[in-house]
């Protein structure tokens, strides 16, 4: 009997998103689509579209815009999200290369390339699968789910669609935490540091949405006893914290720059921060952690902080991400 020929599959890599440039209007109309998701603000539609509309995007914007500004990519023109996305996108076509007709790309889920510009590209490529990643290593509502929706509503549009699979949470698999626990190593061995306390600081969410069943808070706090397992540290060694709060609701706990403020005024005189839940360096990790929080932690009397960079394109990053996509592949290639 002869083979069948081997179908053409697409894989699909989404991360959060990013603003087309620094100025005034990209980081509005950035801020405007991520801000009006109903996955990320759960508020009423007719309390929060005029206090984002009237407020929140009059000043919001131009600090934000400053931020960005301060790590952008300038070679590129671009922020370091959107330049490690691609380099991960390119790392992982070397890697699949044994298959000729795999063919990998890169979305956002706000602002360019999007998720439906990025699909409709694999299906004139003559894709008839689709394996789709959202990046993030802890499920949450406010990123993975959303990620799900826009790829959904992509193609609730056509009339052909693609067989598709959904890539999912990995906050426990041995391949990822090894990947955290040699990064760390690599980071600490290469600065000649040794840190009283590690921070695994994680973006925070609204604790009304863990309340309500969201998973993120446990798959966070269940990644860092699996790393303190890995590293054979304690409890007072590597601690959990959440960062970027935004708004007037009390976010997951204890948050980050809290923390290290406090741990400098009890005098801890040197601590690592890393970023295990950013699967790329962006703004909250280049700027909120390796800027301010280093301000904070030595303005209060510490002495020694150093940021532990996410694992981006690196050879253990792309371990994880490799491990991931070919488990999905599997019975299509
Ligand atoms: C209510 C608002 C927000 C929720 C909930 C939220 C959850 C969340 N976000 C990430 C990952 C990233 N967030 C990033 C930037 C960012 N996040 C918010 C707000 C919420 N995030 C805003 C308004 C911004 C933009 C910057 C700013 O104005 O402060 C980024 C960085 C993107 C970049 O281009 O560098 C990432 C990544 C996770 C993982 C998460 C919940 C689990
Ligand atoms: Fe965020
Ligand atoms: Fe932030």
């Amino acid at each position: 009997m002869k083979a069948s020929p081997k179908r053409k599959t697409g894989v699909l890599l989404v991360n959060l998103g990013t603003p087309d440039g620094t100025d005034y209007w990209p980081m509005r109309r950035y801020l405007n689509e991520f801000l009006s998701d109903r996955r990320v603000i759960e508020w009423p539609r007719a309390i929060w579209q005029p206090i984002l509309q009237g407020i929140v995007l009059s000043t919001r914007p131009k600090k934000s815009g400053a931020a960005y500004a301060s790590i952008w990519n300038t070679e590129r023109n671009e922020s370091p999200l959107r330049t490690f996305t691609r380099e991960q996108a390119e790392k992982l076509a070397v890697s699949l290369g044994e298959y000729d007709h795999v063919v990998v790309d890169w979305a956002m889920r706000y602002g360019n390339p999007s998720i439906e510009a990025v699909t409709k590209k694999l299906l004139a490529q003559g894709c008839e699968r689709v394996v789709m990643f959202p990046l993030y290593p802890q499920y949450s509502a406010t990123t993975t789910a959303t990620v799900n929706d826009k790829f959904f509503e992509a193609l609730m549009k056509l009339r052909h669609q693609p067989a598709i699979r959904i890539v999912p949470d990995y906050h426990n698999e041995p391949v990822y935490i090894d990947a955290l626990a040699t990064s760390i190593k690599r980071h600490l061995d290469k600065t000649g540091m040794d840190p009283e306390v590690v921070i695994a600081s994680y973006h925070g969410i609204p604790q009304s949405y863990d309340r309500k069943g969201d998973p993120y808070q446990k798959q966070c706090l269940e990644t860092t006893r699996l790393l303190r397992e890995r590293l054979g540290w304690d409890e007072k060694k590597l601690i959990s914290c959440f960062q970027s709060r935004f708004g007037p609701e009390e976010w997951l706990q204890p948050y980050t720059d809290k923390t290290v403020e406090k741990l400098a005024k009890e005098g801890v005189k040197s601590i690592a921060v890393f970023n295990p839940g950013f699967v790329a360096d962006c703004l909250e990790t280049l700027e909120e952690i390796a800027v301010e929080a280093a301000h904070i932690f030595k303005s209060a009397g510490g002495e020694h902080f150093t940021h532990i960079p996410c694992l981006n394109a690196s050879d253990e990053g792309m371990a994880v991400i490799e491990t991931m996509v070919r488990r999905e592949l599997q019975g299509w290639v």
